[in-house]
């Protein structure tokens, strides 16, 4: 049994991460923290938890506390892992980031989209890009991780196949993407009341969004060059989702697109290619860590569209941090994701 820590519970990642570790049967959770809920109980806050953590309270941010713990998850705003991460590393506590603190390699970059100077770059180094299906080996021996953002998570995993097999024009990626509501976070803020979200649908950050850059790097790293991305994401009427529409060019004959991305999946245990023709929709991803992907060729044109959904709670934020966790700890990479999605 491993004892774990959350920084920022009462957040819907927060939650997510609660419901899921729920059924690990190797993770306990021991501290978990809230600044504007400290000395409430978690299940009178999250009825959904009664029975599973009647004892645990949420508790003020204590690094000596969190310092116990042989692994912390942040599910913070950005900026809140920069000022505890160090000294936790240096007390031998694993930290498991699903915020956006270490995701960027380059510190400047980082700075220029989130607007503050980095608080801890000289810890980037250290920091290991949480996308199992591009870099499980370096996972399991990371002490920090950098969960990819929800955006991210969606527009990697269609994209993959294609730009490792070079088969794609990387300068003409366009990404269309939408989200439910709670990819804004539990925070009250005016677009996700009930009478400005729903029977409404609008893009944002058409000119510049903070996924942008963090899509960008992980894609360059497909294929060892700089991409040309344009990356427009959207808010939808409902509560859980993304799903992302992927538009490329293809600059080389292919015969069987199906084939290729069957067989880049065959072994990875979180995505699932749906057989030629389908069009996923995100309710089949409600509450698990599968990406499920179609890929498509529409008149048998040099442009292929590649659908991928996601749960933004859980293959977008707390499902892929568990899956880390797992890896970093040696535990089967599924423990504690294996439920069904919800229905309807
Ligand atoms: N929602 C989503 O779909 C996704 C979110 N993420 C990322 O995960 C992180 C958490 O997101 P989400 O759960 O939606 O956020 P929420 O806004 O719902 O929750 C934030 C949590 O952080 C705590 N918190 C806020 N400020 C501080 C601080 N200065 N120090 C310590 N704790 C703090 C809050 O509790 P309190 O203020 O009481 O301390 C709260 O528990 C964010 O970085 C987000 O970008 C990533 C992928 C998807
Ligand atoms: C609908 C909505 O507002 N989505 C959020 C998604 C960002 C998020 O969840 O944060 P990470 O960068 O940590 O992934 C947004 O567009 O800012």
């Amino acid at each position: 049994m491993i004892k774990v820590g959350i920084v920022g519970g009462t957040g819907y990642t927060g939650v997510e991460l609660l419901r899921l570790l729920a059924q690990h049967p190797h993770v306990s959770v021991e501290a978990i923290t809230s600044r504007s809920e400290a000395g409430v109980k978690v299940c009178d806050m999250y009825p959904n938890l009664r029975g599973h953590y009647d004892t645990l309270t949420f508790s003020e941010p204590d690094a000596k506390q969190l310092g116990d713990m042989d692994a912390v998850f942040f599910a913070t705003p950005h900026g809140v892992a920069h000022a505890l991460a160090g000294e936790l590393l240096d007390k031998g506590t694993r930290i498991i980031d699903l915020s956006a603190d270490f995701r960027l390699r380059d510190a400047k970059v980082w700075s220029e989209w989130y607007g503050q100077p980095h608080g801890a770059p000289s810890l980037l180094e250290k920091a290991v890009y949480g996308l199992p299906e591009m870099h499980r080996e370096k996972i399991k021996t990371a002490r920090l991780v950098a969960v990819p953002g929800c955006y991210p998570t969606a527009v990697q995993l269609g994209y993959l196949p294609l730009l490792e097999a070079g088969l794609i024009d990387p300068q003409q990626l366009i990404a269309d993407c939408k989200s439910g509501v709670t990819g804004a976070g539990r925070g009250a803020k005016v677009p996700s009341l009930l009478a400005e979200a729903s029977e409404s649908f609008k893009a944002y950050g058409a000119s510049g969004h903070r996924h942008l850059p963090e899509i960008r790097q992980g894609l360059g790293d497909m294929q060892a060059h700089p991409v040309g991305l344009t990356f427009v994401p959207h808010l939808t009427p409902m509560i859980r989702g993304i799903h992302a529409t992927l538009y490329s060019q293809l600059t080389t004959s292919v015969d069987d697109l199906q084939a290729l991305f069957e067989k880049r999946y065959a072994s990875e245990p979180f995505v699932d290619v749906m057989p030629a023709g389908s069009h996923p929709e995100t309710r089949s991803v409600k509450g698990i860590n599968t990406c499920r992907l179609a890929v498509h060729r529409p008149e048998n044109s040099n442009t292929v569209v590649v659908l991928s959904v996601i749960d933004n709670l859980v293959k977008g934020a707390s499902g892929q941090a568990i899956q880390n966790l797992n890896l970093m700890f040696g535990f089967e990479e599924n423990m504690g994701l294996t439920a069904p999605a919800l229905m309807p």
